[in-house]
């Protein structure tokens, strides 16, 4: 720990490869198969509390390390003679037009309690987005390029004006934290919290499927568009950046397209429709993008070369598939460049065994994922309830 003096010149901090390539990859598909839209325009985001809430609370699991690391790195380096609390953690998205003018981070009256920012990168500039360079107003350094696993700490206040350039293209992605000396601002009670009255501790519901939270906040608008007249479904689109399409089984009397988010889903690929009936769109969002994220890595020997998961879409079929696609999409174009660059993992893995095996492979692998992840909460929830904390629990023992 440095001494006090020092420790008060110490503002900022620069760490390199403070996170694996396979680390950022995790919570990239922690991300792209739950975020919602976002506090800004085209900016999307994903906070723990509301992985909580739609019943992926396992989801958590990866980012407890992580938030345990980054806050020893915090206290250590800012020389903190005080116990210090995560205020907030969220992997945040900036898209195309995102930006942010010089500000600090606790320029508001209710961001006061702020005392140290960590930014981590989670993807490169250049390579999955342009534009969105960070900047310090002064002193060294001037500019930081985004590149996956580095991160940047520094203190809240204003001895720390930066910004962010607009995003020209792709999608920038970051694990934001914000850390408090203020324990009414503790983040682990609020988790614990509703975590506590989570279907999790009912012991008959072992299931680790989503929820869709009752009000949408999944629907993207160019503007102000409270009834879903333009714009488009963050969820579809990931989906259609992949190349797939959607379509819900059974007679649909409702037009309303909130309605469909806790409808059986099934996956269209082309002219064909994969058999399994996923329990609602952000199930079958988890599982596709499972499949980006492990591709190639997948366990596909148990399944029958020549067994087919997928049959031609029928005509009627086919009319529903471009239905529902106008109801989760008023704009395909904007759809398509906001998620311009979010095609790695998905096209190219099609090819080398059916697309349909790699689905029925990946919802296997989704679930065996998930309930490794729910076995691991179950196992550190009381610890983390004794201590009111949330924090790595060994649990070999
Ligand atoms: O993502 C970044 O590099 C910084 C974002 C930022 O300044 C903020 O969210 O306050
Ligand atoms: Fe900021």
């Amino acid at each position: 720990m440095v001494d006090g003096a020092e420790s008060r010149q110490r503002r900022r901090l620069i760490l390199e490869n403070f996170l694996s390539r396979e680390e950022c990859r995790e919570l990239e598909f922690i991300h792209k198969s739950c975020c919602t839209v976002g506090y800004r325009p085209n900016v999307l985001s994903t906070t723990l509390l509301h992985l909580v809430a739609t019943n992926s609370a396992h989801l958590i699991i990866p980012f407890v390390p992580i938030r345990e690391k980054l806050k020893e790195k915090a206290e250590e380096f800012f020389g903190c003679h005080y116990e210090l609390f995560v205020e907030f953690t969220g992997l945040i998205s900036w898209t195309r037009g995102a930006s942010i003018g010089w500000h600090s981070d606790d320029n508001r009256p209710y961001l006061k309690q702020r005392e140290f920012s960590a930014v981590c990168y989670l993807n490169s500039y250049g390579v999955e987005f342009g534009g969105g360079l960070f900047h310090f107003q002064d002193g060294e350094p001037e500019t930081i390029s985004p590149f996956y696993g580095d991160c940047v700490m520094y203190t809240a206040d204003s001895d720390n004006v930066h910004s962010v350039d607009e995003i020209t293209n792709g999608e920038r992605l970051t694990l934001t934290l914000w850390f408090t000396r203020d324990s009414s601002h503790d983040e682990d009670a609020k988790l614990l919290s509703l975590l506590s009255q989570s279907p999790l501790h009912d012991r008959f519901s072992n299931s680790c499927l989503p929820q869709p939270p009752s009000c949408n906040m999944y629907w993207f608008s160019p503007e102000d568009d409270p009834n879903f007249k333009f714009g488009f479904d963050i969820c579809w689109a990931r989906l259609h950046a992949l190349g797939y399409d959607i379509y819900f089984p059974g007679d649909h009397d409702f037009s309303e397209y909130p309605d469909l988010f806790s409808q059986d889903v099934q996956l269209v690929w082309g002219d064909k429709i994969f058999f399994q009936k996923f329990e609602n769109i952000l199930h079958l969002l988890q599982v596709v993008q499972f499949l980006c994220w492990k591709g190639k890595e997948l366990d596909t020997t148990n399944l029958n070369e020549d067994s087919c998961y997928a049959e031609y879409l029928s005509p009627k079929r086919n009319v529903g598939v471009s239905y529902f696609k106008s109801e989760f999409s008023k704009n395909d174009g904007l759809a398509e460049s906001v998620f311009s660059s979010a095609t790695s993992g998905g096209k190219e893995n099609q090819h080398w065994l059916g697309w349909d095996k790699l689905v029925v492979a990946a919802a296997a692998a989704w679930e065996d994922y998930a309930s490794i992840l729910r076995r691991e909460l179950l196992g550190s929830f009381s610890h983390w309830r004794n201590c009111q904390s949330i924090y790595s629990v060994s649990l070999d023992s």
